[in-house]
């Protein structure tokens, strides 16, 4: 039998609330030996508010990206990203790693990762814009770029679920949402087609 685990996907445009909503499922799920939240590597520095992760400069990145540091990496905003390589590790292991990635890496993601999973979490446009300026984060123009970024995208056929947050609510509610889907997710044995399948794009 595979060993194989499930990597989780965390995707969604800026501000909807991915870091948010992950920190929450982290601290609730730190029991669980089985489910990992990776750290992610970001040319950025830490803002001690939102994400904690690890920081690198670009020349930096780019030499961990040559020595294989990473499974998976993408750019945006103007910075590069990375998950390190113990993420594919623990999936290769039979783990279930949880990150948050671009909507842009998902082809890439399945390179990495056999069996992948994806939590998309949304909220209405006008609250994306309240939270990015309320975050306090990006210059005004740096968030109306990432505003600009909120376009339609399509979730590979691949995808074993597709799962749908509407972080819209309170952010207690989104956690709680975030934790049942993590917690219950599962990898199938047969990939399901997201358009063809309705029953696998399951709205919390
Ligand atoms: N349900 C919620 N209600 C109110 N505020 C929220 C909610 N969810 C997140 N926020 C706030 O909105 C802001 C954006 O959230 P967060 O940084 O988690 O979004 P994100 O999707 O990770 O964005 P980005 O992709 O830009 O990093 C933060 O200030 C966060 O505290
Ligand atoms: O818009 P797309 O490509 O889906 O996402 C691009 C990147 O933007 C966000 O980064 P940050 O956490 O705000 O730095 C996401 O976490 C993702 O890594």
């Amino acid at each position: 039998m595979s060993r194989e685990g499930l990597f989780v996907a965390v995707v969604g445009p800026s501000g909807a609330g991915k870091d948010t909503l992950l920190k929450g499922a982290a601290l609730a799920l730190a029991g669980r030996a089985d489910i990992h939240f990776v750290r992610r590597v970001i040319t950025r520095e830490p803002d001690g508010l939102t994400e904690d992760h690890d920081t690198l400069s670009v020349p930096a990145f780019a030499r961990a990206n040559a020595d294989g540091a990473f499974c998976l990496t993408w750019a945006a905003h103007g910075l590069h990203y990375g998950l390190p390589a113990s993420a594919q590790a623990a999936v290769r292991r039979g783990g279930k790693v949880v990150a948050n990635i671009s909507r842009g890496s998902l082809g890439d993601a399945l390179t990495a990762f056999a069996s992948l999973a994806v939590i998309e979490i949304t909220a209405d446009p006008a609250i994306l814009a309240q939270r990015i300026a309320g975050r306090g984060r990006e210059t005004q123009a740096e968030a109306g770029l990432r505003l600009s970024r909120n376009r339609p995208f399509a979730v590979p056929p691949e995808v074993l679920q597709h799962i749908l947050i509407d972080n819209s609510f309170s952010a207690d509610q989104g956690v709680e949402r975030m934790i049942d889907a993590i917690a219950n997710l599962t990898r199938c044995e047969m990939p399901v087609t997201h358009a063809a399948s309705p029953a696998a794009h399951i709205d919390l």
